[in-house]
């Protein structure tokens, strides 16, 4: 328990790249640290080819922001860093402003379970420009990964349509927190349990499971291995009908199945890990309703992914509940979401805001420079379009020109007129206090859940989903644009 002990409670301070604390230390020695900065972070593509994402992992950046400070071993750590030549890395007197130095920022954040698109902010960080600087590796590290997997979650949930997906990642996981924050993203993303009995005690998940091949293995036969499994658990039977032979294996568990009934029982049903699922999933299926077991469910598992569990339906295979392990929660396809963290304004020494861009000969790659937030149009509980604007902005106003960040020749005109709204940008800490009342894990789920329901299948499909509007309300175009040109020195601008 330590690890996870330290990981989710203690600070973790350290846990950045070195470059942020040589930063943090040219910032201090320039008399810039304290100057306020404002940071977004956000993705520019969806991962998987796909039409959209599942954010997820603000409750372990509430934690980390909570715990955020400079503990005595680090700063000892720091201390002792020394240059090639022997030099302290880090002048003491910087040490001890890392000591006194308390979180203090504000941070609006959009909730976990909410689906999100390329370059709407996820999380918007105001603060003396070192904390929000010092913030970049853990915030993108903790959403980039569980994002990720959320999106991975929702994407298989979505192809088993209703079908219960259990979650069997622990073994193949990347690593103890990777397996973790995966069982917690995937939970969110629609699987209804985790074999992961650490991620059940930590996040309140729900645990389940069935057996593997070894315990059929132990006996002399499977007719064996089963009686024996319904003797420790009668009410928890999902036989392993592959060990030997499938078809063999579905009769076993048919027999056992009645001998169950005849105490008063009855079997959940079998689970089939290896060769065709689709063909020994019907004729299993055939066999269970004609012995009388039409409610037995059949699990399948062995390497699925959305894609496979696709041709599955499409095939009519007949199974109800499906194992998956490794392609979930390692993102297999996909490895990682490639979440950025930029500056997107600076106060000046006259207190104004400055916005900041970051010019780049990729268009996809030019920031969105001000402070900004984002609003989701929905009429009737269907998503219309995301706009994302300057503070301050007049969103009584009826109507608006979305203008989308990348291309400029792709537009659409709101009217709000009948429209619902929603901020998506919501209130997480100010001045370094919490403000956000958690959700549970459950609640989680369940935001996910409706926001799923908020967009259109075209959006969900695998293959050339269609691309959701989300756009640059017009006033925030033309700062973006003017500022471009004049970084770029073009004159006429
Ligand atoms: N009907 C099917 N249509 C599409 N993919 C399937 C079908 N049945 C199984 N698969 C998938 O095919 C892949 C490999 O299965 P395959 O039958 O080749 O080997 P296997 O069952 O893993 O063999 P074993 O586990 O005994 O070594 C798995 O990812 C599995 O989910
Ligand atoms: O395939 P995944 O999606 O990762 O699901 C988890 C897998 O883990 C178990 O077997 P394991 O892989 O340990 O052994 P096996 O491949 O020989 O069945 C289980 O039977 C699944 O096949
Ligand atoms: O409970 C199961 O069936 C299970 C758990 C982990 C991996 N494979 C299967």
């Amino acid at each position: 328990m330590k690890i996870t002990k330290d990981l989710y409670q203690g600070s973790l301070a350290l846990l950045t790249d070195f470059y942020q604390l040589t930063m943090a230390y040219a910032y201090w020695k320039s008399g810039k640290a304290e100057e306020e900065a404002v940071f977004n972070l956000f993705f520019r593509k969806n991962p998987f080819q796909g039409g959209y994402s599942v954010a997820a992992g603000l409750d372990y950046i509430i934690d980390f922001c909570r715990n955020f400070r400079f503990e005595e071993d680090d700063l000892r750590y720091l201390r002792e860093m020394q240059n090639t030549d022997g030099s302290p890395t880090f002048e003491s007197a910087f040490i001890e402003y890392l000591q006194n130095m308390e979180f203090s920022c504000d941070m609006e954040a959009v909730e976990e379970g909410t689906v999100v698109f390329p370059h709407l902010p996820l999380i918007k960080v105001k603060g003396p420009l070192i904390q929000c600087q010092l913030l970049e590796t853990p915030l993108l590290n903790i959403i980039n990964f569980q994002t990720l997997i959320a999106t991975k979650a929702a994407r298989i949930v979505y192809a088993a349509k209703g079908d219960a997906v259990l979650e069997f990642g622990l073994r193949r996981a990347q690593g103890i927190d990777g397996a973790l924050a995966a069982s917690r993203a995937a939970y969110i993303g629609g699987c209804a349990s985790t074999s992961n009995v650490m991620a059940g005690k930590l996040f309140g998940i729900p645990v389940s499971g069935t057996h593997a091949h070894s315990w059929i293995m132990s006996f002399d036969t499977e007719l064996e291995a089963f009686k024996a499994y319904a003797e420790a658990f009668p009410d928890k039977c999902v036989f392993l009908v592959d060990t030997y032979d499938t078809i063999n294996g579905v009769k076993n568990a048919i027999e056992v199945g009645k001998m169950l009934r005849e105490k008063g029982k009855e079997m959940i049903g079998i689970r089939i890990d290896s060769g065709d699922l689709a063909y020994y999933s019907n004729i299993a299926r055939e066999m269970l309703d004609a012995a009388g077991f039409p409610d037995a469910k059949i699990v399948a598992s062995n390497d699925l992914d959305e894609q496979i569990i696709t041709s599955l339906k499409m095939q009519e295979a007949s199974i109800n509940v499906w194992g998956v392990g490794t392609k979930l929660v390692t993102a297999y396809d996909q490895p990682a979401l490639g979440a950025v963290y930029k500056l997107a304004a600076i106060k000046t020494e006259e207190g104004t805001w400055e916005p900041k861009v970051k010019v780049s000969q990729q268009s996809i790659k030019i920031n969105i420079p001000g402070i900004q937030n984002a609003v989701r149009y929905s009429k009737n509980g269907k998503a219309i379009a995301d706009m994302i604007y300057l503070e301050g902005e007049d969103l009584s106003n009826t109507q608006f020109m979305i203008i989308d960040p990348v291309d400029p020749t792709k537009r659409k005109k709101i009217n709000t007129n009948g429209l619902d709204q929603e901020i998506l940008l919501k209130p997480i800490f100010i001045k370094g206090q919490k403000v956000y009342e958690r959700r549970d894990i459950h609640q989680i789920k369940q935001n996910a859940e409706r926001n799923m329901g908020m967009f259109d299948k075209a959006h969900k499909r695998f293959v050339n989903p269609h691309i959701y509007p989300v756009g640059l309300e017009e006033k925030l175009y033309d700062i973006r644009t003017q500022l471009v040109f004049k970084m770029k020195n073009y004159d006429g601008a």
